[in-house]
């Protein structure tokens, strides 16, 4: 297990290092749990999205000359990878990904018992104690009432500050909300604005739509993805 923590200014460790010379002593079989969830929350999520961002992008061509715009003021023609500097600078490219994660929510649902009487000002409704809830996150970023008439369109410009003062924050959750939400969720976006920067700034992307997809706790594309990529 080789994970490493970047852009740390003392010599990098990794999480297991981390978790051993924490405060407090894991077995190994906290430990075993800790690297499983890092692993398993963090991996096909990320991979899902940066799967379903290369897609869009092929499908969108005119989105796509923008991003390797954005990429060629940031590198030239370098193909050096980024660093944080030339994380922050990647905006389009973060409202590409952001509009993905609405299109194509990787964690559809989130589910919840409810431990206390929970009352819904809005439907007035009360979920009592004891039920199961869960939160329709696919749902919500295809919601006409939040997103428009074109909710089902590919618009990253949507993530704009000037486009998001009114929306509420929780109108937006592919990463969860309060308390519990993700925490790898700055991790995820170095990791898929890094590895996107580095395919785009090297190959033209072409894709067909997204067919039918299916939801087994992620959403999987039925079919796979079909996609050609072309050196540039
Ligand atoms: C695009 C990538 C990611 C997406 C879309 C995503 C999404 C989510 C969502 C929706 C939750 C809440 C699930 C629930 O409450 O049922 C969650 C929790 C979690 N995520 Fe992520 N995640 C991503 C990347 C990562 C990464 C990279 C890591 C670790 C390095 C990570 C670690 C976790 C952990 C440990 C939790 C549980 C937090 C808790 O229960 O307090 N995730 N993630």
């Amino acid at each position: 297990m080789n994970f490493l923590i970047f852009f740390s200014v003392e010599k990098p460790k990794s999480v297991l290092d981390l978790l051993f010379g924490s405060e407090i002593e894991f077995t190994n079989e906290q430990l075993r749990e800790h690297i499983d969830s890092i692993t398993i929350a963090g991996n096909d999520t990320t991979a899902l999205v940066i799967a379903y961002t290369l897609v869009l992008l092929g499908i969108h061509q005119d989105a796509q000359d923008k991003v390797l715009q954005e990429q060629n003021s940031i590198f030239g023609n370098s193909k050096q990878g980024a660093t944080k500097e030339d994380l922050l600078k990647m905006n389009y490219l973060e409202r590409v990904i952001k509009e993905t994660m609405r299109l194509y929510t990787v964690v559809p649902i989130i589910a919840r018992n409810i431990d206390s009487d929970i009352y819904l000002p809005h439907n007035d409704i009360t979920i009592p104690s004891g039920a199961g809830a869960v939160v329709g996150a696919f749902a919500l970023h295809r919601s006409q009432a939040v997103w428009g008439s074109n909710a089902d369109e590919f618009d990253p410009d949507r993530f704009l500050p000037e486009r998001s003062i009114n929306r509420h924050p929780a109108a937006f959750i592919p990463f969860s909300y309060g308390s519990r939400n993700c925490i790898g969720r700055k991790f995820g976006m170095i990791i898929m604005k890094s590895l996107i920067s580095s395919i785009i700034r090297s190959y033209k992307i072409e894709a067909s739509e997204v067919g039918p997809l299916k939801i087994e706790i992620l959403l999987f594309p039925i079919n796979g993805h079909q996609i050609k990529i072309r050196k540039r």
